[in-house]
């Protein structure tokens, strides 16, 4: 199929090389030119793992990336809308999604025979049907359903994980206005065999893709909130959660016969607090949505406050030890919202670093990759470093903020330390006897209070 993507950011760049490689022309569309040429010469914008070798594979073959959003509608039988969805503090912000679809309505009142628009961004259920397509309507003349079709397929991607996600899905969610739209959309994905397929109209598409993130991030809220509890009355949470995550319900058990492990994978790991560009954007989304709809979102609420204070947990354990954190030396390690991504959107990092900061601590960090996006808030604040060891030598504490596997080598790094640093966990990633002075998430302090 001929098919345009419009916005190349996560979702719209690994999709359209995904497609590609599936064997589907594809034009990637975006406003940023420096994107687009960089796409052009085989050099993703963002990182993710296996996305440069897909993109040089399949670029100027069956991938091309372009800023003319007309001709490539033209040229094209099927658009991806791929744009952002910003929360505006009060409710999604819509208005990248309405430039596109006013944009693509223009090209389709020139353009003769059935286009499909298919919006892949999330947004609250109701857009694709009552704002995408009237826009559509409006912008071509021509009526939604005769003329051209409206879709709405959701994407499941995480970031890090994004190609085997995109490539290997648990399932499609195929929505439409009606059958010919959702037949469109089953065409794009017919060659994900043995994939399941839900065929629905657009709002339940919408609905679905909510409910998926608020569930994860209700999963990890009540995590935290359990974590806490623990941590006050004296049982460690890893112990309470691998006694509760041995339940068949929630460690599915592979075709391989091993089990799902670790209780990360499922959502129910304590640590520090969620991250990223979508969990805390689509949670506040499907609240404000919900308030308009009457229909008040109680749980959701709890799981942004849990959420917005788990960060702090880190800096009290720390002052545990050091009261006063002015001239202390502290290596926070970890920048990224979560491993396998430079992405720090919403990371707890950066509230932690920032009151580091403000108590005057010395700051040093170490992160595998995203060092060069947390220099853009940080600048020279922090003492940035390439190299773990460096980031931790002759500081008073560690603080583990993401569960990136390079720090499994900390209790092996502080071995021969004469006066080894306190390590504050936020993953609950290491061994807690594996190092002499450890605190952790959802365990109680080891300082007594
Ligand atoms: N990042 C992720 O892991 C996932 C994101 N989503 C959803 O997918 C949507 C996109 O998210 P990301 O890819 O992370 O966004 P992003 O912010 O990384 O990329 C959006 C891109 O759209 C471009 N754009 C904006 N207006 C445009 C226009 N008029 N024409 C052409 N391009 C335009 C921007 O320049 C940018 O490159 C959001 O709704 C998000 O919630 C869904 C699943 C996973
Ligand atoms: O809509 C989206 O954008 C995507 O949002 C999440 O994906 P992502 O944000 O990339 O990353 P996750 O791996 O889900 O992690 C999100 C955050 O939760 C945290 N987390 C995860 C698991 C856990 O047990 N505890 C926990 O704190 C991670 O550290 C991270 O900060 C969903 O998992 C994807 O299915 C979805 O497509």
């Amino acid at each position: 199929m001929k098919v345009s993507v419009i916005g190349t950011g996560y979702v719209g760049l690994v999709s359209g090389v995904c497609l590609a490689e599936k064997g589907h022309q594809i034009i990637c569309v975006d406003v940023d030119q420096a994107k687009v040429d960089k796409i052009n010469k085989g050099i993703p914008p963002i990182y993710e793992a296996g996305l440069e070798e897909l993109l040089q594979k399949n670029l100027h073959k069956n991938l091309v990336a372009s800023t003319d959003l007309r001709q490539a509608v033209m040229d094209t039988d099927l658009s991806l809308i791929a744009v952002g969805t910003p929360f505006d503090g009060s409710e999604i912000d819509l208005k990248y999604i309405k430039q596109v679809s006013e944009q693509i309505g223009t090209v389709l009142k020139d353009k003769d025979g059935y286009h499909v628009v298919v919006v892949k961004s999330t947004v609250v259920p109701g857009t694709s049907d009552g704002v995408v397509l009237p826009i559509l309507e409006k912008a071509s003349g021509k009526k939604a359903g005769t003329d051209f079709g409206v879709g709405m397929n959701p994407e499941f991607l995480k970031e890090g994980e994004a190609i085997p996600d995109f490539m290997y899905p648990d399932r499609i969610v195929l929505g439409g206005i009606d059958d010919r739209s959702i037949d469109a959309l089953a065409e794009l994905y017919a060659i994900f065999d043995g994939v399941d397929k839900i065929r629905t109209n657009t709002r339940t598409a919408e609905m679905i893709k909510y409910t998926a993130n608020s569930l994860l991030a209700t999963l990890i809220s009540f995590s935290n909130e359990i974590g806490n509890l623990c941590a006050t009355v004296g049982v460690d949470v890893v112990e309470a959660m691998n006694g509760v995550h041995l339940d068949k319900r929630f460690t599915p058990i592979l075709e391989t016969g091993e089990r799902i492990f670790p209780a990360s994978i499922t959502y129910l790991a304590a640590g520090c607090g969620f991250g990223g560009s979508c969990f805390p954007k689509d949670v506040k989304a499907l609240i404000s949505y919900g308030n308009q709809a009457g229909s008040p979102m109680r749980l959701l609420e709890s799981v942004i406050e849990v959420n917005a204070t788990q960060p702090e947990k880190m800096i009290a354990l720390l002052k545990q030890h050091y009261p006063v954190l002015q001239g202390r030396k502290i290596a926070v390690l970890g920048m990224a919202f979560k491993p396998g991504t430079d992405d720090i959107r919403e990371s707890p990092a950066l509230p932690v670093t920032k009151t580091l900061l403000e108590e005057q601590a010395i700051v040093t960090s170490y992160d595998p990759i995203a060092r060069h996006e947390a220099e853009k808030i940080f600048g020279t604040t922090v003492d940035f470093r390439d190299d773990l060891k460096e980031a931790i030598a002759g500081v008073d504490a560690i603080l583990i903020m993401t569960r990136w596997q390079q720090f499994q080598a900390i209790p092996e790094l502080l071995k021969d330390m004469e006066n080894p640093p306190l390590v504050v966990d936020g993953r609950r990633m290491l061994d807690k006897t594996s190092v002499d002075k450890y605190e952790g998430i959802g365990l109680k302090s080891s300082v007594a209070s």
